[in-house]
């Protein structure tokens, strides 16, 4: 059972990213509400797995990280990745994370801490948010279509009952039915009140489900607000839904 959070279930001040003097990422707030989902977009390069990764404590190659992460009120921006997964946030990286040798059923059963911060999902509700890994169940993950491996790795970070879950662009590569399909057991989720963090590249995709939108753009936040807003605003129509401002 989690504690009940009052204010932010996650929260980043000052977050600055850099790879050897260049700055990567420079975000003065960034906060994420009981059961909230909010989007992250921008281009190739804006900066969207840098922030994902600066709020997890790990990175590919040696940036210099400052500033400071929260979660659930305590400070986090310390510790090393393993400890902020385990006080329950969860990140399910680009491409997924599953074992690939092993099956379905070998691959939910093996996440599971005994001190889950939040709410551990049994086998019964990870297949009632995704019928086709019940189908599944006994093929090995190396078997899997690039969709079903996705709703595979999410379903092993519920697993893990975070708190928090970021997730980094869980529609790359997918057919549109299934972009669909994930976003979608994203939103229950986040209706049942997990708290999310999605960057993504489908833009229209993620407008569909989030509740806010963050604009990245060479790692600074260009825009954000409520999705409904942010569906009008200029940047992102031209840019990411291709129609010309009025
Ligand atoms: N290990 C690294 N060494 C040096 N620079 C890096 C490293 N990782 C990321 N960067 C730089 O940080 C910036 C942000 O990269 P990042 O991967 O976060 O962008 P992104 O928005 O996730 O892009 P994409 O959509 O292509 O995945 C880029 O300028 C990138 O070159």
């Amino acid at each position: 059972m989690s504690r009940s959070v009052e204010g932010p279930v996650l929260e980043a001040r000052d977050l600055r990213v850099s790879y050897g003097g260049h700055v990567a990422l420079d975000i003065p707030h960034i906060a994420l509400a009981p059961g909230e989902l909010v989007g992250v977009v921008g281009a190739n390069g804006a900066g969207k797995s840098t922030l994902v990764n600066a709020l997890l404590g790990w990175s590919r190659g040696n940036p210099v990280v400052g500033g400071s992460v929260r979660l659930a009120g305590e400070e986090i921006g310390a510790l090393p990745t393993h400890a902020r997964v385990s006080r329950g946030l969860a990140l399910v990286p680009e491409g997924g994370a599953v074992f690939m040798s092993l099956t379905v059923a070998e691959n939910l059963a093996a996440a599971a801490p005994p001190d889950a911060p939040g709410h551990v999902h049994d086998e019964a509700e990870i297949e009632a948010l995704f019928p086709r890994l019940r189908e599944r169940r006994q093929h090995k993950a190396s078997a899997l279509s690039g969709g079903e491996r996705q709703m595979l790795a999410i379903s092993r970070a519920l697993r893990l009952g975070p708190r928090a879950l970021l997730l980094d662009e869980p529609s790359i590569g997918l057919a549109p039915r299934l972009v669909t399909d994930v976003l979608r057991a994203v939103r229950g989720l986040v209706d049942r009140n997990l708290s999310v963090l999605l960057v993504e590249q489908n833009v229209r995709a993620a407008l569909a489900v989030v509740d806010r939108l963050i604009l990245l753009e060479r790692g600074r936040i260009l825009a954000e607000g409520p999705a409904a807003a942010m569906r009008d605003d200029p940047r992102i129509l031209e840019a990411y839904l291709g129609e010309a401002a009025a």
